[in-house]
């Protein structure tokens, strides 16, 4: 049987483990914490739960894939979906409940923002066009394999390329609303990979009907189930884990990769698929390599800022997913990518899992899951920053659901991107891996292949086709096709 090692246990190294597993492979995944996951964590404190990462979850068909390897392993694993996807609150008082039934929400949009239903509708149906002509060639293949320019999907999507919008940004896509609100609720979608919706271009409009044509969807008990469920199955069809063992080299002979090393020593193995972010892949574990370093200089995705509260109250006026607008979402999106601090008068988004799964904290209370978007740690002053943004985030609660929150706060615990880079090895704290902040990222992502060390696979957040769960999930299909073909 062939071996294969898997650098981290992140959700694109399980789904990765798993299907080269299924390949019959004999897999081993060496992880440095003492957890499978990675960002797909959880922590309970003071008898509240709370999700440290991912908090929405869509496309919940490409985890069923992985089930699907195995039938004959029954594991635990269920979701419900979410009738509104989002409670969209504004200073001046305006909530919108974001309906994931597009006639309701085309509907209820049309009423609470003015807006014709016929342009909400165009809106929509073009979200729905632009992913439909792209994801097969942007979402589903290498972009690095010449074989994927040789077929009809990718002549349709190059035929409609103009339609597509990367000559303009999705605000300029968005501002075709009259309100601004409805722009700016569409130009939040920028955040699902973290850029800003001033530079990414205007393709990302595809990215809403994710959420609101295919739904959102919530784990039954919280999103950490997806990533332990699929720990629970790797476990069960065989794959070996090695917790608390992070590699060190990624050993080559002649360009061809032999295996890794950690402390404890060297293992050998057929191929390597690394799941750790790209750029300290290659600056720790392939010093002797030549980085591409034109790749690795890709800007970073926005990093986050994150506080989990227990409330010692409920809030009826919340649902699962909520946010609290800021007054200028261009000046914020300005703060975290060019001058890489906070902005003032931040978005602020509060998830709270015990509206789903009342078990997540104690009989009348809440767990709040509170986060602002971020810039990467570029050596900022996080406590001071930590403790600013505190106060504008109480500040922002007051003004949208007029209530004192800091009187409420029984228990705390806090996430900065330097605390994210040091969870995960992710470059900077970044969520997302390389930002899709100008027209080119997709193809400035890393393969999933290495071009210099044969048998060298990457899989994650931080290469092709990008960062998200379902994202990672896919770059975990693309890489297993490839291997199945080229091994
Ligand atoms: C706060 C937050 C909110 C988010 N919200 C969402 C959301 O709502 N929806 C969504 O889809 N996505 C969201 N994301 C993004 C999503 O979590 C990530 O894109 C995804 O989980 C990344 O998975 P990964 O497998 O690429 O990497 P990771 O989860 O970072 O896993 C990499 C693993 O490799 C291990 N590792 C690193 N170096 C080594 C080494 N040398 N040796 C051994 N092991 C190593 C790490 O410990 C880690 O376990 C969010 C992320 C965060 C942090």
């Amino acid at each position: 049987m062939k071996n294969a090692i898997v650098i981290g246990a992140g959700i694109g190294g399980l789904a990765a483990a798993l299907r080269l597993r299924h390949q019959g492979y004999s897999v081993t995944i060496f992880e440095k914490n003492d957890y499978a996951g990675g960002k797909l964590h959880a922590i309970e404190k003071d008898g509240y739960r709370f999700d440290l990462g991912p908090s929405l979850f869509t496309l919940p068909h490409l985890v069923e894939n992985l089930f699907a390897l195995f039938p004959e392993e029954i594991i635990d694993f269920g979701y419900k979906s979410k009738a509104i996807s989002f409670h969209y609150f504004w200073d001046d008082g305006t909530l919108f409940k974001a309906s994931t039934d597009s006639s309701q929400f085309i509907e209820d949009a049309s009423k609470v923002f003015k807006e014709e239903k016929s342009t909400i509708k165009k809106y929509l149906a073009k979200s729905k066009s632009k992913y439909e002509l792209t994801k097969s060639l942007f979402l589903e293949k290498s972009l690095h394999k010449a074989t994927t320019y040789f077929s009809l999907d990718t002549v349709k999507a190059i035929v409609h390329a103009p339609f597509l919008g990367l000559n303009n940004t999705l605000n300029d896509e968005n501002s075709k609303f009259k309100n601004p609100k409805l722009t700016q609720l569409f130009n939040r979608y920028a955040t699902y990979n973290g850029s800003s919706p001033y530079q990414t271009p205007g393709i990302m409009t595809m990215i809403p009907h994710l959420e609101l044509g295919l739904g959102t969807y919530y784990p039954d008990g919280g999103m950490h189930r997806i990533s332990q469920s699929l720990f629970e199955l790797a476990q069960k069809v065989g794959v070996k884990f090695r917790f608390r063992e992070s590699v060190t080299n990624i050993t080559t002979s002649k360009n061809k990769v032999t295996g890794v090393e950690t402390k404890n020593g060297s293992y050998l193995s057929d191929l390597v698929v690394s799941n750790m972010d790209i750029v300290p892949t290659y600056r720790n574990l392939m010093k002797d390599v030549p980085a591409p370093e034109k790749t690795l200089s890709q800007e970073r995705s926005s990093s986050a800022l994150i506080f989990y509260w227990g409330i010692d109250r409920e809030f009826p006026e919340l649902d699962l997913h909520n946010i609290l607008f800021s007054e200028d979402y261009k000046t914020e999106f300005e703060h975290i990518f060019e001058h890489k601090t906070l902005a003032q008068d931040p978005t602020v988004y509060i998830n709270i899992t015990s509206k789903e799964s009342s078990n997540d904290a104690p009989a009348g209370h809440e767990n709040w899951f509170v986060m602002i978007n971020a810039p990467g740690d570029y050596g900022q002053d996080w406590e001071q920053l930590v403790e600013e943004s505190k106060k504008q985030i109480i500040a922002k609660i007051k003004k949208c659901l007029h209530v004192d929150i800091s009187k409420h706060i029984t228990t705390e615990y806090i996430l900065t991107p330097q605390g994210i880079e040091k969870n995960t090895s992710s470059y900077r704290g970044a969520l997302y891996g390389a930002a899709s902040n100008n027209k080119f990222a997709a193809f400035l992502r890393h393969p999933n292949f290495n071009g210099k060390i044969k048998n060298l696979y990457h899989v994650g957040g931080s290469v092709h086709p990008g960062g998200g769960i379902p994202l990672c999930l896919l770059s975990a299909q693309i890489t297993a096709d490839l291997i199945q073909k080229e091994q």
